[in-house]
């Protein structure tokens, strides 16, 4: 059998100048988050199909290419971007899904920017809010749909992979730093817990406060099988999670039990409409912030030149 890292490298070295082939950092993109590129010079791009081991995304917003360059000014950082990302519900297994971070890590990145579309379960985060995610919740991983489920992926990986500090200080740090140096409203940036659901279904209400009361902030369909992936390989890791949609709204459960009650005796009750997200909306807030989440992402990788 072909060792797939041996070959995707051969191919690329033909392609890439030594520097390219060698990213200190890599970067995967949400929905609606692939102009994270356009803060990368000297490109090259690769298409998945030209990779072994790489599926293909099937998911509006997300392309199926990777992006070699530098960032920042004189030498610059080099990258890797995955411009789209391979998700369960499309049908990926979890290898697929988290082959792409084993590659990376295996190229030598060694800090990991993962980038999401998520909706808000925390009642104070508005819509474009960029949140630096500091730890998550993952019913599917808690349950059985863990990448790490099988034998241990090559000898020098552990058994037991803790998530404890699974989301990096230094990289969280770095966010707030930059997002300071780039003079963001105090707003823009907000720190929180991700909750990973399979997808594809948006959350009922009622699982909304559930995932709220458990504790997660936001809620979305990727990122922690990347995560775990990536701890595994012993990458450092950055999640930043944007707010296209609300999902838990204040006394937004409606009992028509009470409404018509309430209608009876002549005091109708006035509650919000439970919003109903699509992946259009969410691909209409990725485009609006797509260039803040860029200079950040892109500021954050130049700060970490001298680290
Ligand atoms: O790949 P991400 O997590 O950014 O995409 C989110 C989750 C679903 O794939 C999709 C739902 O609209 O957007
Ligand atoms: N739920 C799950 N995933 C998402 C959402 C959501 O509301 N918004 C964007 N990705």
């Amino acid at each position: 059998m072909t060792d797939p890292f041996a070959s995707n490298i051969e191919s690329l070295s033909k392609r890439l100048p030594p520097r390219l082939l060698a990213p200190r950092v890599g970067i995967v993109c949400g929905s609606g988050l692939s102009n994270l590129a356009e803060s990368l010079r000297d490109v090259v791009l690769v298409p998945y199909s030209d990779l072994e081991g790489f599926g293909r995304s099937t998911v509006p917003g997300h392309k199926s290419t990777l992006a070699f360059g530098l960032v920042g000014d004189g030498e610059g950082v080099p990258v890797v971007a995955m411009l789209g990302r391979f998700h369960p519900y499309e049908g990926h297994s979890l290898s697929t899904v988290t082959y792409p971070i084993r590659f990376m890590a295996h190229l030598g990145v060694k800090d990991l920017i993962i980038t999401n579309a998520a909706g808000a379960l925390n009642p104070s985060l508005a819509v474009g809010t960029i949140v630096v995610i500091h730890d998550h919740i993952a019913l599917p991983l808690m349950t059985g749909l863990n990448p790490l489920l099988g034998p241990p992926t090559s000898a020098k990986h552990e058994r037991f992979v803790p998530l404890s500090s699974a989301y990096s200080r230094p990289l969280r740090l770095a966010a707030f730093r930059t997002a300071h140096a780039l003079q963001l409203s105090s707003d823009s940036l907000a720190e929180g817990t991700y909750a990973w659901v399979s997808g594809p279904t948006y959350e009922t209400p009622a699982e909304g406060r559930f995932l709220r009361a458990a504790g997660a902030d936001v809620v979305g369909m990727s990122t922690v099988p990347e995560v775990v992936a990536a701890r595994d390989e012993g990458l450092n890791v950055l999640v930043l999670s944007l707010v296209t949609n609300k999902v838990v709204i204040p006394d937004g459960y409606r009992s028509i039990k009470e409404e018509v009650e309430a209608e009876l005796i002549g005091r109708p009750i006035e509650r919000p409409q439970t919003p109903t997200v699509s992946h259009e909306e969410v691909l209409i807030v990725g485009k609006q912030k797509a260039g803040v989440m860029k200079d950040l992402v892109a500021g954050i990788i130049a700060s970490l030149r001298n680290a």
